[in-house]
This record gives C-alpha cells, structure tokens and sequence, in this order.
C-alpha cells in the first residue's frame, strides 16, 4: 500500500503519507508540520510536547515547525516567521510523499500586510522504509527582491538527553544535558545523531548552517507549552539558512533535509 489520506491530530487536519514498505509520515495543514515520522520499523523518530496545542491557536511544539521568512527574533517580523502558523494547502502526492504549498494569497490580511511579499513556498514530505526526505523551496513570484531566512526546526525523539552524541557539527562528538542554543555555522558534511532508538544520519544542502537547541530544565520549566521533564526526552538539529538571502524576482531557493536510520 502507498497513499496518502485525511487524518486529524488532535483538532488539526493533516496528512497521513505511507510508503509501500511500510514507513509514515503525519503532516498537519497548519504550518505544512511534520508531527509524526516512523520508519519501516514503527518505531516514532520525532518528539511532540504531549502540552503542545494541537487547535491552530499557537504552532505546534514538537516535529518539523517550518521556518520561514525570519529565524529566531533576528528580524522585525514575527519570531521565528509565519510558515508554522500559516495553515498550507496539498498541492500533489504520490506513492509515499506529498507536497504542501503556501503562497502569499493563502496568508490572513493581518500577515501578509506585515510581510507584503509575493512568493510561493513548497514543502514536500517523501518516506520510505528507512528514510525521511524534506525539500523546501521559496520563489520570488513578485516583482520586487526579497530577503528572506529559513530553517527545518526539527525535534528528534530521544531517549535520555544526557546519552545523545551528536557528530559532524564539532570535533569530536557534541554531548548536550541542559540548555544549549547554538548555531554552526557552513555545516556542510554528514551529520550523525545518536542516543534514540538507532543512530540517524542526517545530511543537508541549501541550508547552510545547523542550529542546535535544548531549552534545559529552567526555560523548559517557563514554556507553556512543554511539560517540565520532557526536555529531556529530545534535541532539535536544524537545517538553517541564518544569513537573509535576497531572492531576485522570478529566482527559487531550495533546500533540502533528509534523515536515514542506520541498521
Ligand atoms: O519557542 P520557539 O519560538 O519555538 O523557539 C524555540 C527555539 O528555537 C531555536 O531555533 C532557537 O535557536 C532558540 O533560541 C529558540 O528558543
């Protein structure tokens, strides 16, 4: 079986995308958000705060929050963008992915006069038996250029924070057991993340940084949105584009994320 269908998560419609070998993908319309990804083997590789609002009222907190057009607060927008609050539309599916797509027409008047650009984005969401493929693109289908960052937010399910190594980003293995917020910058090899329940190989391009971000025990205590232990129970490894890019009408940019589960 290979298809895709209609599912909710919690009060969000979303996607459900199966691969003929048996890996999954969920992926709600509101924010085009990968919530959910089990390989061939079922097991849940992504992390999703069990406090998280699942209504539209606030982005989700957990998956694959798509980032975009400003990262973090490093803008005068709205943090982190509006892409994860924005709610996207199917565009095309097929056996084991689907392509979700949000373009300034879709935006509520409130965001798309604070962001008075024409583009189009699409995310497009491919599984198989052992691997996730992400591929984001923004085009510039206005007349004016725009600048513009980007990020693949992604909250990978651990077991216990204090055993995860992550490679590739440092000399040596990255070993994280509180809050830590950092960004690497011209990430341009392999990465490797283990300390879940198989060791994941993550590589990217068009992004050209990886950010890394445990909010630990104290900020973890703050959000509301995240209950007081599970800090512990994931790590977020980023594809980012940190610096703007200024895209010149008619130009796209892609970039792409793709995770494999060693055997
Ligand atoms: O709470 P938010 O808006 O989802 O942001 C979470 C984190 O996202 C990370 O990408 C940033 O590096 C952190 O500084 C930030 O705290």
């Amino acid at each position: 079986m290979s298809t895709i269908d209609m599912v909710d998560y919690g009060q969000l419609p979303a996607v459900r995308i199966r691969s003929a070998d048996g890996a999954q993908a969920i992926v709600t319309l509101y924010g085009a958000h990968l919530v959910s990804w089990q390989g061939a083997d079922g097991a849940e590789r992504l992390f999703c705060s069990a406090a998280s609002r699942l209504d539209g009222s606030r982005a989700i907190r957990g998956g694959v929050p798509v980032i975009f057009p400003q990262f973090a607060e490093r803008g005068t927008g709205m943090r982190h963008g509006f892409a994860r609050v924005a709610t996207w539309r199917v565009q095309e599916s097929g056996a084991g992915f689907a392509v979700f797509a949000l373009e300034n027409s879709d935006l509520p008047a409130a965001l798309a006069h604070a962001w008075p650009h024409a583009f189009a984005l699409t995310l497009r969401v491919e599984v198989n038996g052992a691997a996730l493929a992400l591929a984001l693109k923004v085009a510039n289908t206005g007349a004016d250029a725009f600048a513009f960052s980007a990020a693949l937010h992604t909250y990978f399910l651990v077991g216990e924070l204090a055993r995860v190594r992550i490679g590739g980003v440092q000399e040596g293995a990255l070993q994280i057991d509180d809050k830590f917020d950092h960004i690497y910058r011209g990430v341009d090899g392999a990465m490797t993340l283990a300390g879940g329940s198989a060791t994941l190989r993550l590589a990217q391009s068009g992004f050209t940084d990886a950010v890394v971000w445990n909010p630990g025990a104290l900020d973890a205590a703050a959000l509301n949105d995240m209950q007081d232990a599970e800090y512990r129970r994931f790590v977020c490894i980023e594809p980012a584009l940190i610096e703007p890019l200024t895209l010149a009408p008619g130009a796209a940019w892609r970039g792409a994320h793709t995770v494999s589960i060693e055997p």
